[in-house]
């Protein structure tokens, strides 16, 4: 299959960015340290105000959003994902972050990248109607405020079915799965031979309990028994500007 690798336009549209195949995801899931506590209160205020000038900075060249996991997670505290037309203008900003107080008295849990791509399966040409629910559902959920990235990774057996065959398992996933798009904002990344996951699912959503009953659905069909890694970790946060995020963490 040909890569579509998209040039960088001069400016980062982020309706344009998030719908188009070839555009890079890294997540980065980040654990404050206990002596952010003995930052100096005043220092700790003005960090949000220094993300916020780096995301500015970097604007033309990566589209960041930054969600706050404190509270419902263990191993971090909040999480960015950077998109970009080039991989390598994801990895400057990470490591500008790295250096700003924030980012200086904060540790890496999990790092995901992937790559945006066409749609492998329920294509026009290979599914046309499972492809027309896709395309006619839209989301009329009140604006989501949660957040959930799951990592996904199937094993060889399933790669060495024909294409026919995993078609058919992936209209199977489809099929229950259509309704749940007026509930939950989908988003995929495929990460094969990028990260140790084939797939970084990422959704936003307004309803955890559609979401849990998503989520069950999925795990009745066969697809499941191919899944050999599905989570670990499941990311659950909640979706606010970034600035807000770190004033959050900075409380
Ligand atoms: C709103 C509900 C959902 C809908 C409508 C949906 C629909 C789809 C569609 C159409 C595809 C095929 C993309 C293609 O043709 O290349 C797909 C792939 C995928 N979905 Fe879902 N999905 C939903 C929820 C989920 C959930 C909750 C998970 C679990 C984390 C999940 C995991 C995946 C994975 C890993 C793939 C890639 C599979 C592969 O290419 O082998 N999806 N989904
Ligand atoms: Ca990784």
């Amino acid at each position: 299959q040909q890569a579509m690798q998209p040039m960088q336009p001069m400016k980062i549209e982020r309706g344009t960015i998030l719908t188009q195949p070839g555009v890079f995801g890294v997540f980065t899931m980040f654990k404050l340290r206990p002596d952010w506590s003995k930052v100096p209160a005043m220092e700790r205020k003005s960090a949000a105000e220094e993300v916020k000038k780096l995301i500015e900075k970097h604007k033309d060249n990566v589209l960041v959003d930054l969600y706050l996991t404190r509270g419902l997670e263990t191993n971090s505290d909040f999480f960015f994902r950077i998109n970009a037309y080039d991989l390598a203008k994801a990895q400057t900003f990470m490591r500008e972050f790295r250096s700003t107080t924030v980012g200086k008295n904060a540790d890496v849990f999990e790092t995901l990248v992937g790559v945006t791509k066409p749609l492998n399966y329920i294509s026009k040409d290979k599914s046309p109607e499972l492809n027309a629910g896709l395309s006619s559902a839209t989301y009329s959920g009140p604006a989501p405020r949660y957040v959930i990235v799951i990592p996904v990774k199937k094993n060889a057996e399933w790669w060495n079915m024909s294409p026919e065959e995993r078609l058919k398992e992936m209209e199977v996933h489809t099929t229950p799965t259509l309704a749940y798009l007026a509930n939950v904002k989908r988003k995929l990344y495929h990460s094969t031979g990028l990260d140790d996951t084939d797939f970084i699912t990422y959704f936003e959503t307004d309803d955890l309990t559609a979401f849990n009953n998503l989520a069950l659905s999925l795990a009745q069909v066969k697809e499941n028994k191919f899944h050999v890694r599905w989570g670990s970790p499941t990311t659950l946060g909640t979706i606010h500007s970034p600035e807000d995020v770190i004033k959050a963490l900075a409380e």
